[in-house]
């Protein structure tokens, strides 16, 4: 939906992707993860929806209207952006661009659409769904967590089923039942993320060097 330039992906730094139906606990464990690891950084999205609770504009999202958005999409000022839960939501490329090119990881918490928009920007971007245990906890979290209206909550349930066939697309699934469990599987994705790439980059700086190419 938001662009189709397609573009090798050679940043020395990593992009970490992870999609998960609303209430699994992706911001959760991307924060957990964040206070684990000072090399990986939050990508902030723009998104129309209100603030809620605490939120802070610049902190969670960028808040933006309707025609905010839409001037955004225009200047194809987003790697990727797509309709979630009624609203819009989208990653500029300030958010991700600069960061990879001076070598920090990045993380985006974004929607199955946007994640597969991302893998046709960059290659190398590791795709990551988070999975509930099941339909009656991802409810109970919902409504635990206590943000939002019994309406609001039926329309994400709904759009969860939508989003979980969509689950084999991505590169590792993590089940999110014990937390403590759940954020050692993701530190080790982005462990292997980064070895991964480490040992592409490496390779390539040795083939040009034995090619004397600089
Ligand atoms: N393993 C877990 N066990 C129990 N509760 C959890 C677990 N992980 C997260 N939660 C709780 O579930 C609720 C939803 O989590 P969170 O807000 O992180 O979900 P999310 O996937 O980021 O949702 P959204 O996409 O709507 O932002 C929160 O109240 C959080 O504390
Ligand atoms: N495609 C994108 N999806 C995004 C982005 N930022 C968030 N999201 C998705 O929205 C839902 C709902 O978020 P909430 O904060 O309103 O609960 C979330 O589950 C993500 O899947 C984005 O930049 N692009």
């Amino acid at each position: 939906m938001a662009h189709d330039t397609h573009r090798p992906m050679d940043y020395p730094g990593n992009l970490i992707v992870v999609a998960a139906p609303s209430g699994a606990g992706k911001s959760s464990l991307v924060k957990a993860l964040q206070e684990l690891d000072a090399h990986i950084h939050p990508s902030i999205s723009h998104t129309t929806r209100a603030p809620r609770g605490q939120e802070k504009h610049g902190r969670e999202y960028f808040f933006a209207s309707e025609s905010e958005f839409d001037a955004m999409v225009q200047a194809q000022a987003f790697v990727e952006w797509a309709h979630v839960h009624g609203k819009r939501y989208g990653t500029s490329k300030k958010a991700i661009e600069e960061r990879i090119a001076q070598g920090s990881d990045v993380i985006l918490e974004i929607d199955f659409q946007g994640a597969l928009q991302i893998r046709q920007a960059f290659a190398n971007a590791v795709l990551v769904f988070i999975l509930p245990p099941g339909w009656d906890e991802l409810r109970s979290r919902l409504e635990r967590r206590g943000e939002d209206s019994a309406e609001v909550i039926e329309m994400r349930l709904k759009n969860a089923a939508i989003e979980m066939a969509h689950v084999s697309k991505f590169d590792f699934v993590i089940i999110n039942e014990l937390f403590e469990r759940a954020l050692f599987d993701l530190k080790a994705v982005v462990h292997a993320q980064r070895l991964k790439y480490a040992a592409q980059r490496r390779a390539r700086a040795d083939t040009f060097e034995s090619l004397h190419i600089s």
